[in-house]
C-alpha cells in the first residue's frame, strides 16, 4: 500500500545487503521529467499505468543483485504480477490502514489521496488490493515488525533462512 515503507524498506536492505536499489516510481520520474502526482494531473492514471508496467518490465531485468521497490498500485495488472513473482522474491509490506493514515498526513505527493478523505481512500484500496499484493507475494511481513530497520532485517533474515543469499535460491532482485 502507499506509505507501507517500500520505498524506505528498500533503500534500508539495499545499504545492509550491499545491493543496488531500484524504485519505479523514480525511474518513471527521471524518464517523464517530473514529479508522479503532474504526470497524473496531465496525462490520467491509464496513462500512468502503461508507463508503470514498461518501466518495471525493464526494472526486472537487472544487470547485479537488485532491491526492487514498487509503487502501490503495481499489482493491479495481472501481466506486472506475474513478471514480479516469476523473476524476484516479493514482500508484501502488511500495514494497517490506520498506521498509513498517519503517516502519510501531510503528504501531497500520492495523487490518489489528494482531494480526497485519505482514511475512505486507503480503506478502498486496501479492500481492492490486499488480494492482489497477496496474490503477487512469496512473503508477508506483518505490521507488528514498526521499523525501517526492523522490516529490512526481517527481510534479509527471510533470505538467507531461503537460501537465497547463498546462491542455493537464485533471487536477483527483491521486490517490495
Ligand atoms: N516502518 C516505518 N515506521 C514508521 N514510519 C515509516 C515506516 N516506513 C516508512 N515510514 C514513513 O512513511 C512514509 C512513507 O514511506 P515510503 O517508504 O515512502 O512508503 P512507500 O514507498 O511504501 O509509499 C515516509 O515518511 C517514511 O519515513
Ligand atoms: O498506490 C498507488 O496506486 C500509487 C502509489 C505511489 O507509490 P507508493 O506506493 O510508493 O506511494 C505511486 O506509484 C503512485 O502515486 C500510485
Ligand atoms: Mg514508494
Amino acid at each position: 500500500m502507499p506509505g507501507s515503507g517500500k520505498s524506505s524498506v528498500a533503500r534500508q536492505l539495499g545499504r545492509s545487503l550491499g545491493w543496488a536499489v531500484v524504485d519505479t516510481d523514480h525511474a518513471i520520474e527521471s524518464r517523464i521529467g517530473m514529479p508522479i502526482r503532474d504526470f497524473f494531473s496531465l496525462h490520467g492514471e491509464p496513462a500512468f499505468r502503461d508507463l508503470e508496467t514498461e518501466v518495471l518490465a525493464h526494472c526486472l531485468q537487472p544487470t547485479e543483485p537488485t532491491v526492487l521497490a514498487t509503487g502501490g498500485g503495481i499489482v493491479l495488472r495481472d501481466v506486472n504480477r506475474d513478471a514480479l513473482r516469476a523473476r524476484s522474491k516479493v514482500f508484501y509490506l502488511r500495514t494497517s490502514v490506520e498506521e498509513l493514515v498517519r503517516r502519510l498526513r501531510h503528504d501531497t505527493s500520492r495523487p490518489l489521496l489528494q482531494g480526497v478523505d485519505p482514511r475512505q481512500k486507503l480503506h478502498e484500496l486496501y479492500a481492492q488490493r490486499d488480494p492482489l499484493y497477496r496474490k503477487a507475494a512469496h512473503y508477508v511481513v506483518e505490521a507488528h515488525r514498526p521499523s525501517v530497520m526492523g522490516m529490512a532485517h526481517w527481510i534479509q533474515m527471510q533470505l538467507e533462512l531461503g537460501g537465497h543469499l547463498n546462491g542455493q535460491g537464485a533471487a536477483p532482485t527483491l521486490s517490495a
